[in-house]
């Protein structure tokens, strides 16, 4: 037994019965109340050690009430819950003070942890005074295994930690730590990505800390480098785990000092960066490998963010394919709808490449599918057509043979067709080819040729042929 009281504030009764047992069964005495009013005059009478609060009141919002809170009160922690699962109400419940905050539904053990947490006064020195709100943040999805992963981020947007992300290719990664910097105080300085495996080994420490004129062949002029370019803002530092092992000391010397030389250089400047690292490789693997230092691994993995597969998000894949469908829209695409079946047979789907292969996936349907809605038999289709594609086998549908075999039966029927066959099924490919060939460049026609292999005016001349709107000049 202890003697804490805890304010149980929630307009649910079924909620208020459920919090306020787990809470008496571990021990506190529990004051509940329905509305910011009643909790109001719990606070102003001097009641309670901690509060549980939920986000919407009937006649306010839990989290502006947080500040007045601490005004009257500083220092009570107070423990918000919210069935509105998005980051942006995870980073503004840690802006405005909240000791925790629960995603609905949430474990009881995870509340009354939380809980006594609170009560000890473990972590009682929040950042009190709310900051700007936040903007809503292009992540989408509030599957519970996202909800860790918000949480996390909420607790480290106020600080300078570094963070770990990680998780398969195209789970998001780069846009946590674009977000953890649109978010944070560093907002206003620069967002500067470096990825160790998109360029030549040899140039990654020139890269990372720019170079001296003169400091190898070819450095004809100083140039700056990347923690130069970062100052005041935050570092990507991508697919860390490619990073060769002489570059690896040399970032670890910066981190330990918070300076660093150009190569050839003998300056010192100060690191003023926060760092985000991310990979998919497994770092342990790389470090029983000799491929990666521990003691680097440690200096980077002070706050690691792990992004679950897409696969492992059920419950987001509807509304992550429906924002990309939209954004396919704004894209100059057709506007397209899933039905209920697509969903399910998305949702079916393995994903390896994850939100990256949704986007590409959905992209292909808003330029392919012919009809408004998309149903599982027309997803499978164009999803499952082009031979190479990631995405997983087709429900139906066959090899591109077995197709042209189909639409010839389908065509010429008992007696034979009218002359121009070949054109005509040639006319049938060519239109879903050039459409998605412009669908994956965004419109960009020149990049589109390349793509498809064929030069630039041979595209414009087969565009006019086929009848193919160029989404968007290029
Ligand atoms: N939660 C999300 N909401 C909306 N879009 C998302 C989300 N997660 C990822 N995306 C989109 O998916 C694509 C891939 O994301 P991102 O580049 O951040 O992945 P990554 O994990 O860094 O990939 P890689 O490991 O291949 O570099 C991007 O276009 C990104 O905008």
């Amino acid at each position: 037994m202890n003697d804490s009281v805890v304010i149980v504030c929630d307009d649910d009764a079924a909620i208020r019965t459920v919090v306020r047992q787990a809470l008496l069964r571990a021990g506190h005495a529990v004051r509940t109340t329905d509305s910011a009013a009643g909790l109001w005059k719990l606070i102003e009478e001097g009641v309670g050690d901690a509060v549980v609060s939920d986000v919407i009141l009937p006649d306010a919002n839990g989290l502006d009430m947080i500040p007045l809170i601490h005004a009257k009160r500083p220092g009570l922690p107070v423990i918000v819950m919210s069935a509105e699962n998005t980051l942006s109400t995870a980073v503004r419940a840690t802006e405005q003070g909240a000791f925790d905050y629960l995603p609905k539904p949430f474990d009881l053990d995870e509340l009354t942890r939380a809980v006594a947490a609170a009560v000890a006064g473990s972590r009682a020195e929040r950042p009190v005074e709310a900051q700007a709100t936040a903007e809503r943040l292009p992540m989408i999805g509030r599957s519970a295994a996202m909800q860790d992963v918000y949480r996390t981020m909420a607790r480290v947007v106020p600080t300078d930690l570094t963070v770990m992300v990680l998780g398969e290719s195209g789970t998001g990664k780069e846009l946590v730590a674009r977000a953890l910097h649109d978010l944070g105080a560093r907002r206003t300085g620069p967002f500067v990505a470096l990825n160790m495996a998109a360029i030549p080994r040899e140039l990654i420490e020139s890269e990372l800390f720019g170079h001296e004129r003169g400091a190898f062949t070819g450095a004809a002029a100083r140039a700056s480098g990347k923690f130069e370019q970062a100052q005041g803002g935050t570092l990507f530092l991508d697919e860390i785990g490619d990073m060769p092992m002489d570059a690896q000391t040399r970032l670890l010397r910066v981190l330990q000092s918070g300076e660093f030389t150009t190569v050839g250089g003998t300056r010192t400047l100060k690191a003023d960066v926060r760092i985000v690292a991310a990979t998919h490789k497994d770092l342990g693997r790389l470090i029983d490998a000799g491929q990666f230092r521990e003691d680097l691994y440690y200096r980077l993995n002070v706050v690691p963010v792990r992004l679950p597969p897409l696969r492992a998000r059920g419950d987001d894949i509807g509304e992550l394919a429906r924002h990309f469908l939209d954004r396919a829209v704004a894209e100059g695409l057709p506007r397209k709808h899933l039905a209920p079946d697509a969903l399910a047979w998305l949702a079916a789907q393995p994903w390896p490449g994850n939100v990256r292969e949704l986007e590409n996936a959905m992209r292909r349907l808003a330029a392919l599918a012919r009809d408004e809605v998309i149903t599982a038999g027309v997803a499978a289709m164009w999803l499952a057509q082009d031979g190479g594609a990631p995405v997983a086998t087709p429900a139906r549908g066959g090899s591109l043979a077995e197709v042209v075999e189909g639409w010839l039966a389908a065509n010429i029927g008992p007696s034979l067709p009218p002359d121009g066959l070949y054109d005509r099924l040639l006319a049938e490919f060519e239109r879903p080819l050039l459409a998605t060939a412009l669908a994956l460049t965004r419109g960009n026609q020149l990049k589109a040729a390349k793509l498809l292999g064929v030069n630039r005016n041979t595209l414009r001349k087969l565009l006019t042929e086929r009848g193919v709107e160029p989404a968007r000049g290029g």
